[in-house]
């Protein structure tokens, strides 16, 4: 299988603090891919270098072998890198189907400008829009609650929002943040079952998720990172026997996740 992320010797450092250090991992095409780690092990920071929002102090990210433009978000996201966030952020005031549209207004030609100045090309696009929003409702599984505010969602339908707008980027790569957090045991089993369709259908995904055993269950490949540094990489039976990885988890007084 050939990669399709490549991580180089990321570093990042907010001030004093090393957040990554030297990460290096290659994602393959058509993968599962989790990130795990104890609080404060860069998971996150890792999301956020890859995406652009806090760039790299050093190292590459190579997506299909080409460098991806961090200093650039949206040139990331047009690249086929999309994500969702441990800290919702949805348009809380907008409903479910426009939220999914304001995503994919921005990867459309017309963008929302011409749209509201209602040209016929312009109206064509803002159906098809409307359609395909509706879609990656139905495809999430919440297209009945098109019509509904964004805050007004229960938690879980909340996050399969956000994987919605995340899937409206038409991304190679889905990158999720924690997207189990709030959910109970049914929802999560479901949430499972939407992730491995999602990769059935072509996406590959990146995972950072402290239920360890959705990743567990779902991840072809586990890293481990622990004081921004990678002490694991391997298939999830293999990380679970590490000895580094289990030392992480139970030491420095730390929120085991
Ligand atoms: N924007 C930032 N400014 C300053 N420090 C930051 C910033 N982002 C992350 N950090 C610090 O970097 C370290 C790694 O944090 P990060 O959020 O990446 O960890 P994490 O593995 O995602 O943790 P958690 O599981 O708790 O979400 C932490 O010490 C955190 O306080």
């Amino acid at each position: 299988m050939t990669s399709l992320l490549e991580a180089r010797a990321i570093d990042k450092r907010f001030g004093g603090l090393q957040a990554l250090s030297g990460v290096s991992l290659s994602i393959r095409k058509g993968e599962i891919y989790g990130l795990i780690g104890p609080n404060g092990a860069g998971k996150t920071s890792f999301f956020n270098a890859l995406t652009g929002i806090h760039p790299p102090d050093a190292g590459v990210f190579l997506l299909d072998g080409a460098a991806l433009p961090t200093e650039r978000p949206q040139a990331v996201v047009a690249r086929g890198i999309a994500r969702t966030f441990q800290n919702i952020r949805l348009f809380r005031e907008l409903n479910a189907l426009e939220n999914v549209m304001a995503a994919r207004h921005r990867h459309t030609r017309a963008g929302l400008w011409s749209v509201l100045a209602g040209t016929r090309a312009s109206r064509a696009e803002e159906r098809a829009c409307t359609e395909k929003a509706h879609a990656l409702l139905d495809y999430v599984g919440i297209d009945r609650l098109a019509g509904s505010l964004a805050h007004s969602l229960s938690y879980g339908d909340q996050r399969r929002l956000e994987i919605a707008r995340a899937l409206a980027t038409a991304p190679r790569l889905l990158a999720l943040d924690e997207p189990a957090a709030g959910m109970n045991a049914t929802e999560t089993a479901a949430l499972g079952e939407l992730i491995r369709r999602i990769r059935a259908d072509g996406v590959t995904v990146l995972l950072i998720e402290h239920d360890v055993n959705l990743v567990m269950g779902l991840c072809d490949r586990v890293a481990v990172l622990d004081f921004g540094r990678k002490i694991a990489e391997d298939v999830p039976a293999a990380v679970q026997r590490d000895q580094a990885v289990i030392d992480a988890y139970l030491g420095g007084g730390r929120h085991a996740a």
